[in-house]
């Protein structure tokens, strides 16, 4: 636990929980609905929304995350540790891309519309069921769409081997690819494809081989990725994730975990508090809801290509439209007891 925020009482946690279920317009990760849960802490409003298939070790990264942003005290009276950057913001908006789920190439152009002025847009690739095929077809009318001046960055979530993943960028190069996000799942294999693909002068990123590894920093020590893709929750927070950057010493982008307007907010707020950010960040993934717990009109979604760094206000009207079954409350209720017991 970050030694600025203690975990308050599992009661007071508990108390002012709210469970939503929030669809989504387009199947992404396998999911057609992204359940989260919400607190209200002395901070304001925070989100705690492990992936449901994720276990309780795992998941502990996140709460911190959400205790951080809602109860930490105030950044200008806390004693933040030397090694993290000041977690008050440098910046007001933060540009983002648009998020393309592995759609077929006629959807390309209804989806992107759902994202207002974003000239980067982020494509999912190597789906399961699917072929590279496909893969083409989908950048191919991405790059038609976007223009020579778009920006197309590529997701494979691991999911190529290496040749595959070798095959593949010699495939889709065509098309002016600003990275590849993990390509294939491990450090050595990332390592090799970087050393394969240099002369392409396409960059390694690596997503999962930092959030869901023991040691985040292992990848940037081993040269095998040219920048980061972070994530707040599952790094532990806004200041432990900025932490983490500074130590890597790599360019970063930051992204979403498929969060509700609140979770973005802590997004926000990590990319306002880096030095650089050379990249636009993934943190435009409401837009791929069809429902969201702020206000209407005032969730974060991109206007011209940014989205705004404040905390939205959550509207009451909407935690009770997307409330998730009471069996799904339950479940999450006792995940945040278990969860919650293995911070102490
Ligand atoms: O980075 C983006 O453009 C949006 C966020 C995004 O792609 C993801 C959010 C949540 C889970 C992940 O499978 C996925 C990713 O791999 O980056
Ligand atoms: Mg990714």
């Amino acid at each position: 636990m970050d030694e600025t925020t203690t975990p308050p009482p599992l009661d007071e946690l508990l108390g002012g929980m709210q469970v939503v279920a929030l669809p989504l317009h387009t199947r992404f990760r396998g999911q057609d609905t992204r359940e989260l849960a919400l607190f209200e802490g002395p901070a304001g409003w925070t989100e705690f929304s492990p992936f449901i298939e994720y276990g309780d070790h795992e998941a502990a990264a996140w709460l911190r995350a959400a205790i951080d942003f809602g109860w930490a005290p105030a950044p200008a009276s806390a004693p933040v540790p030397a090694s993290a950057p000041a977690s008050v913001p440098t910046r007001t908006s933060i540009p983002v891309n648009a998020t393309l789920p592995a759609v077929a190439p006629e959807r390309v152009e209804e989806v992107l519309a759902h994202y207002d002025g974003c000239r980067t847009v982020k494509v999912k690739v190597a789906e399961r069921r699917q072929t590279l095929d496909d893969d083409v077809a989908r950048v191919q009318r991405v790059r038609e769409l976007v223009g020579a001046e778009g920006r197309i960055r590529l997701d494979a979530n691991g999911a190529w081997n290496l040749d595959e993943a070798e095959h593949a960028v010699h495939r889709l190069a065509e098309f002016d690819l600003e990275y590849l996000e993990q390509p294939c799942a491990s450090v050595d294999e990332l390592a090799e494809l970087r050393r394969r693909i240099r002369y392409l002068g396409i960059p390694v990123a690596a997503d999962e081989s930092v959030r869901k590894a023991d040691d985040p920093l292992a990848v940037a020590r081993a040269g095998a990725a040219d920048l980061l893709v972070v994530k707040a929750q599952p790094l532990g927070g806004v200041r432990r994730a900025a932490a983490l950057v500074a130590e890597a010493g790599l360019p970063a982008v930051v992204s979403s975990a498929l969060e509700s307007s609140v979770g973005i907010a802590m997004g926000a707020h990590l990319a306002a508090a880096l030095p650089e950010l050379p990249y636009d960040c993934g943190l435009a993934t409401v837009d791929l809801f069809t429902g969201d717990v702020a206000a209407p009109g005032r969730s974060l979604v991109p206007r011209g290509g940014s989205i705004p760094v404040e905390r939205p206000e959550v509207d009451p009207a909407q935690l009770e439209r997307w409330k998730a079954a009471p069996e799904r409350e339950r479940w999450w209720r006792d995940r945040v007891e278990r969860v919650h017991a293995l911070l102490r």
